[in-house]
């Protein structure tokens, strides 16, 4: 089954977790081991990637996860070097309030050949960065979004569903001190009909990933917490069982 199809089929019943794996923090055997504490852990799927990540990096460690590890693998790309043909799927995203129109549609334009010929599914998503928007924001010259604006959020992911895009992701930045605002949440899970409500960025523990997903997030990210603690099996089992009662 499609990527796609297997996250929106969870969907129907309980809201999914999705571990992030920096490709350039370990090496590719580090990762699987990680993966493997993560899956351990209840996580449904793993992506990878990292704002300043090599493609070969990308490459090797998918390389490696895709031999030890049946859950999905999606590409979160950094840039359109980022594409390997042992992921399952990538995370097709236009940087929707960047300045620069190489994040918004010149780097998918560059990268569309090599995901088409990777044979890899591409997954249409719009990507939004809020304050503070961490490395990624810095990078990808974002128009941050004031946290205290829900507003804002809700009118780019109405206009990425209309434009065909079905995942949007709220990103706060990876280790944002803050993670998004669940008022953030909410409204642009209100104003969409079908779109898969993806949330990143500084979520560290149950209590924060039960917030965003009561308020609304059907897909909740966690990276840097991997990377932080000594435990991960445990450190994911508690965040996805949070993210379980905010089912109920
Ligand atoms: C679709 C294709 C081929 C490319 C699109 C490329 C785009 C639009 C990228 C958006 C801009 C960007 C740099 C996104 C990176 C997202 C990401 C992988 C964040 C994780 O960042 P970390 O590397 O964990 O951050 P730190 O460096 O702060 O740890
Ligand atoms: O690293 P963290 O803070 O968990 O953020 C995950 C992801 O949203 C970063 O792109
Ligand atoms: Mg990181």
């Amino acid at each position: 089954m499609i990527v796609e199809n297997q996250i929106k089929d969870i969907l129907k019943s309980r809201k999914v977790h999705l571990t992030l794996i920096d490709p350039d923090e370990q090496t590719p055997e580090g990762a699987v081991e990680i993966a493997k504490a993560a899956i351990r852990g209840g996580t449904d799927g793993i992506m990878l990637g990292g704002s300043t990540v090599d493609g070969a990096d990308v490459d090797n460690t998918a390389k490696a996860l895709s031999k030890n590890i049946d859950l999905p693998i999606i590409i979160f790309p950094g840039n359109t070097s980022n594409v390997s043909k042992y992921a399952d799927a990538i995370f097709f995203m236009s940087f929707l309030n960047s300045n620069n129109p190489y994040w918004i549609i010149e780097a998918q334009a560059l990268g569309a050949h090599s995901v088409k010929k990777s044979g890899i599914e591409a997954i249409p998503m719009g990507y939004l960065v809020i304050s503070p928007g961490g490395t990624v924001g810095w990078i990808g010259d974002a128009k941050l979004v004031p946290r205290n604006k829900p507003k804002i959020p809700a009118a780019y992911a109405m206009a990425a569903e209309a434009l065909g895009m079905r995942f949007f992701y709220l990103e706060a930045g990876s280790g944002a001190e803050e993670h998004v605002t669940p008022e953030m949440v909410a409204y642009s899970k209100k104003a969409t009909d079908n779109m898969v409500l993806v949330v990143g960025g500084g979520i560290r523990n149950g209590e924060s990933a039960y917030t965003v997903a009561k308020a609304g997030a059907d897909v909740i990210v966690t990276g840097t917490i991997v990377e932080e603690t000594d435990n991960v099996e445990a450190k994911i089992n508690e965040i996805v069982s949070s993210i379980r009662k905010a089912n109920d």
